[in-house]
């Protein structure tokens, strides 16, 4: 942290920040922040209220009347995990998913520019953005726009204000089932399409509409999908007018799901074979055609994601839980927040990362079994049916980055097969939650951990819930009708058939309430 007596006012006129934006006029940012850079210019005081946007004007325009075009700070594609000697980097402005070897790409950030302002800085700034409508930083996303896309201009922005999701204390579930006092649920699924990935795509169709803007070759967007990434595609594309296309795995994503980019006027394809198979076929018809590929692969989906762990720290008043739990599926997401959590230790704004759980279904688990085998020779997995449907992925694209983000936190792999993930689901929904099967198995993780002591009771812990539970009725409706074979189904809840008379009514209540009475 740099000291008071060498460094600069954030405030002070000579701040780019304070000159071109009206980001530090509200009362409840005049607070003074040190920068690292020292000036020999006195400090100014704070403007004191923010000026009312003109009636004909919309929030779009006035960001566009406040733009900051003199960019701070910068990032661009490196491979993933590079030799430090490696010199092999793109512009964002590029159509590239993969380094020149082949492997995985990572959008670095001009760390050395952020470093100018110390943690107290940053923290105050994200503080600051939170519950405003200003353009565009009222989205959780955009609210970090400095460590997503720092050279996006404001106007290109594809929001529906994402993020800012519900850090919610599981208070009942966590004393009642796992003894623990301080468990939390980080509510990713509460979202404009329902689950996480309106985060990263947010920033994916930003950037899309900035390379059309520059006339890049992009007639539309495509990915394959296990659900939840077709739908924040096709309502990210939509809300852009944007074409997108979706390729899904026949019968294998829910009815709520395949909804989703129908209505939102995508392409549909819908193909006999499963997520795999999709990833294969849009891998190769976006090396063909004009279509820009939406899925994790795109390290641009990840700097989007990674904001719900900055979130999680800023909600915790910047305070680190000791675990995150996250489902897993095609990987892209624990690398994403452990990248949310690193850049905030590396830029000061905390001191410390969480250790890291990925939670896998027993039916589809590559990285599980990795795991235990002590990260020796991965081997991609058929993946069988599971109801968590959205992680039924065998070959997961970013393996490289998980174990990456695993290794570097001290982190767990975990499993739970679907017996174990539907009665943690059913269990959940009855203190009072409405989750996805895919939290269902973090939280079967967390039970594991719990019961093996690995997680303390007193250990401040996050579960990420990744989707909404409305998507996966289907899945509730034959748990709670013991509609599933070979399972108890242990915590089912299923409707009394009545007969329409008082007397009949009156009988099932008195009984209902002498079984809760103590
Ligand atoms: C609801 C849900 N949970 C978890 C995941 C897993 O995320 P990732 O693929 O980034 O591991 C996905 C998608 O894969 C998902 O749709
Ligand atoms: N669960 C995902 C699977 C694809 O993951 P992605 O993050 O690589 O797009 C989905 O909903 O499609």
């Amino acid at each position: 942290m740099a000291s008071s007596s060498s460094s600069t006012s954030l405030f002070h006129s000579s701040n780019p920040f304070f000159q071109k934006s009206n980001l530090f006029t509200s009362k409840h940012t005049q607070t003074h922040f040190t920068i690292k850079s020292s000036s020999e210019s006195q400090p100014t005081p704070p403007l004191a209220t923010k000026h009312r946007r003109p009636a004909d004007q919309n929030i779009r325009d006035e960001a566009r009347r406040n733009n900051n075009h003199d960019h701070l700070f910068s990032a661009k594609y490196v491979p993933f995990n590079a030799d430090p000697s490696s010199t092999e980097s793109y512009s964002l402005d590029e159509i590239v998913y993969r380094s020149q070897s082949g492997g995985l790409l990572d959008v670095r950030h001009d760390i050395t520019a952020l470093k100018r302002y110390d943690g107290e800085y940053w923290r105050t700034l994200f503080d600051s953005r939170v519950g405003k409508t200003t353009w565009p930083y009222g989205s959780g996303v955009w609210s970090k726009k400095e460590w997503v896309l720092p050279e996006i201009d404001d106007d290109d922005i594809i929001s529906a204000f994402e993020g800012n999701s519900n850090l919610f204390w599981a208070e009942r579930f966590g004393k009642q089932f796992l003894g623990m006092n301080d468990l939390w649920v980080k509510h990713c699924g509460i979202s404009h399409t329902g689950s996480f990935k309106d985060l990263g795509m947010s920033v994916l169709v930003s950037q899309v509409n900035r390379l059309r803007k520059m006339g890049r070759p992009v007639v539309g967007v495509g990915c394959a999908s296990t659900g939840d990434t077709s739908a924040a595609l096709s309502a990210y594309c939509a809300s852009a007018g944007i074409p997108s296309m979706v390729f899904l795995p026949a019968n294998r994503i829910s009815m709520a799901q395949l909804v989703q980019p129908i209505a939102n006027g995508a392409f549909v394809l819908s193909i006999d074979t499963d997520f795999d198979g999709c990833m294969q076929l849009i891998r190769e018809v976006t090396a063909e055609l004009p279509i820009y590929l939406a899925n994790s692969l795109n390290s641009l989906r990840l700097e989007g994601q990674k904001t719900a762990a900055i979130e999680i720290l800023q909600q915790f008043d910047w305070e680190v839980p000791d675990w995150v739990i996250v489902p897993g599926g095609n990987l892209g997401n624990i690398y994403a927040f452990y990248k949310g959590f690193h850049m905030c230790k590396e830029l000061g704004l905390v001191d410390r990362i969480p250790r890291l759980v990925c939670a896998q279904a027993a039916n589809a688990n590559p990285l599980y079994l990795y795991f235990k085998a002590g990260w020796k020779d991965f081997k991609a997995v058929k993946a069988g049916t599971t109801f968590a449907s959205a992680i039924q992925i065998g070959d997961p694209v970013s393996i490289d980055r998980a174990v990456y983000a695993l290794q570097n936190s001290n982190g767990i792999v975990e499993e739970a097969t679907e017996e174990e993930l539907m009665d943690a689901m059913a269990q959940a929904d009855s203190t009072g939650m409405f989750i996805c099967p895919h939290t269902g198995v973090a939280l079967s993780a967390l039970f594991k951990l719990r019961n093996s002591g690995v997680i303390k009771p007193t250990d401040k812990t996050v579960v990420v819930s990744t989707a909404h539970g409305l998507k996966f009725t289907q899945s509730k409706t034959d748990y709670h009708s013991k509609d599933i074979k070979d399972m108890a189904c242990r915590f089912s809840n299923p409707p009394v058939q009545v007969n329409a008379d008082f007397g009949s009514v009156m009988d099932v209540l008195k009984k209902y309430l002498l079984s809760k009475a103590h």
